[in-house]
C-alpha cells in the first residue's frame, strides 16, 4: 500500500501539530522548542504555572500570533486557514465583547459569520443562556458572560475547541453544565483543548494532560500517568504523643512533609519504607493512611522538581 505524504506527516488523523515552536516576547521564551501532536476527539488540558505558556500556545494555534521558528498545522494546513474554514471555535480569556446588543444578537451574529453554523435557539440553550437571550450584554454577570462566549465558541460546526480558562467565575452548575456540553462534544469526534488552573477539573475531565513550565512540556500523559510520574505518595498519620520534629523530617525518602499540631503529612519517595521508618523511631502513629498523590500535589511536585533542577 503506498502513503500519500498527508499520511506520512500525520496531517489527516492530527488535529494539531507543533513541531519545534518557539515563541519569545524580548528575553522571554513563552513556548521553548514545542512539539505535540492532538487527535481528533481527546479533551485535552494545558496546566502550568503563571507564566508557563499556556495562552501563548493557545493564541500561536489560533493564529492570534505568529511562532518566531518551528510550524504550527491544524487539520493540516495553517492555524488562519483552519480559522477561516470554521473548524475551530475558541472562548478566550481576553477580548470584551460588544457590548450595545442583545445575547441573541450576538450569538445570531457569530452564527451567521460562521461557515458551517448551528442554529442561534440551538447555541443558546446549549450554553444555558436561552433565558436571558433578550438582556443587553452590557446588563451581565461575569459568569453570565462566560456563558456568553462559550456560546460563541459553540456558534458552529467545529471540529477543535480551544478554551483559555473557560470556567473562571461559573458557578457550580454551570461548570458541570459546561464540562457536560463539552463532554459531548468531544464525543462527537470533536477536539477540545483547555488550559486550566483547576486541577480537578483537568483530572475529571481530560483524557490526556500537558503540562508546560517556562514554555517547554514537562510531562504529557492520562491524569493518572502525571500522577505516577511525580513519583511520590502520601502518608499521613497522627501522634498522641509529643511530637519529635526534627527526628520526623529526618525519616528516609522525604519529598515534602507538613507538621500541623499532632497530624503529619508526608509526600515519600518510597512510602513503605518511610513509614517502616516512622515505627523505627518507636512511634504508634494513628489514623495512617497511604495513597498516591492528587494531581495538584503532582503538579506541584514536578514543577517544583523542575524549577530546582534549572536552578541548578
Ligand atoms: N505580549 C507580551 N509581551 C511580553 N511578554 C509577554 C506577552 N505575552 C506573554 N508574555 C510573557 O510570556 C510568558 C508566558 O505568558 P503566557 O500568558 O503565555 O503564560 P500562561 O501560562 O498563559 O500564564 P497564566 O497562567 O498566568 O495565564 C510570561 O512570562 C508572560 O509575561
Amino acid at each position: 500500500m503506498t502513503t500519500t505524504a498527508a499520511e506520512a506527516t500525520g496531517a489527516k488523523t492530527t488535529a494539531v501539530r507543533f513541531e519545534q515552536v518557539s515563541k519569545a516576547y524580548g528575553a522571554v521564551r513563552a513556548v521553548d522548542g514545542l512539539t505535540l501532536d492532538l487527535h481528533p476527539g481527546e479533551t485535552v488540558a494545558l496546566l502550568g504555572p503563571n507564566g508557563a505558556g499556556k495562552s501563548s500556545t493557545l493564541d500561536l494555534l489560533l493564529g492570534l500570533r505568529t511562532a518566531d521558528s518551528g510550524t504550527v498545522r491544524v487539520f493540516g494546513t495553517t492555524p488562519q486557514n483552519a480559522v477561516a474554514a470554521g473548524r475551530v471555535g475558541a472562548m478566550l480569556q481576553t477580548g470584551g465583547l460588544m457590548e450595545d446588543v442583545t445575547v441573541k444578537e450576538l450569538v445570531g451574529l457569530a452564527c451567521a459569520l460562521h461557515p458551517r453554523p448551528h442554529p442561534v435557539v440551538e447555541v443558546l440553550s446549549r450554553a444555558g443562556i436561552g433565558r436571558i437571550a433578550d438582556r443587553m450584554v452590557n446588563k451581565l454577570s461575569g459568569g453570565q458572560e462566560q456563558r456568553v462566549r462559550f456560546a460563541l465558541a459553540t456558534a458552529g460546526a467545529n471540529d477543535l475547541i480551544v478554551l483559555d480558562e473557560p470556567t473562571t467565575g461559573m458557578d457550580v452548575t454551570a461548570r458541570q453544565a459546561f464540562w457536560a456540553t463539552m463532554r459531548e462534544q468531544a464525543d462527537q469526534g470533536r477536539t477540545v483543548l483547555f488550559a486550566t488552573h483547576y486541577l480537578e477539573e483537568a483530572d475529571a475531565i481530560a483524557d490526556r494532560v500537558l503540562v508546560l513550565h517556562k514554555g517547554r512540556l514537562l510531562a504529557d500523559g492520562t491524569a493518572a500517568e502525571i500522577k505516577a510520574k511525580a513519583g511520590a505518595r502520601r502518608i499521613s498519620f497522627e501522634l498522641a504523643g509529643p511530637v519529635d520534629e526534627a527526628a520526623l523530617r529526618g525519616l528516609p525518602f522525604l519529598a515534602a512533609i507538613d507538621i500541623t499540631g499532632n497530624r503529619v503529612r508526608i509526600q515519600s519517595h518510597d512510602a513503605d519504607a518511610t513509614v517502616h521508618a516512622v515505627y523505627g523511631l518507636g512511634l504508634h502513629p494513628r489514623a495512617l493512611e497511604v495513597a498516591g498523590l492528587g494531581l495538584e500535589q503532582a503538579f506541584v511536585a514536578i514543577t517544583e522538581a523542575e524549577e530546582a533542577r534549572t536552578a541548578c
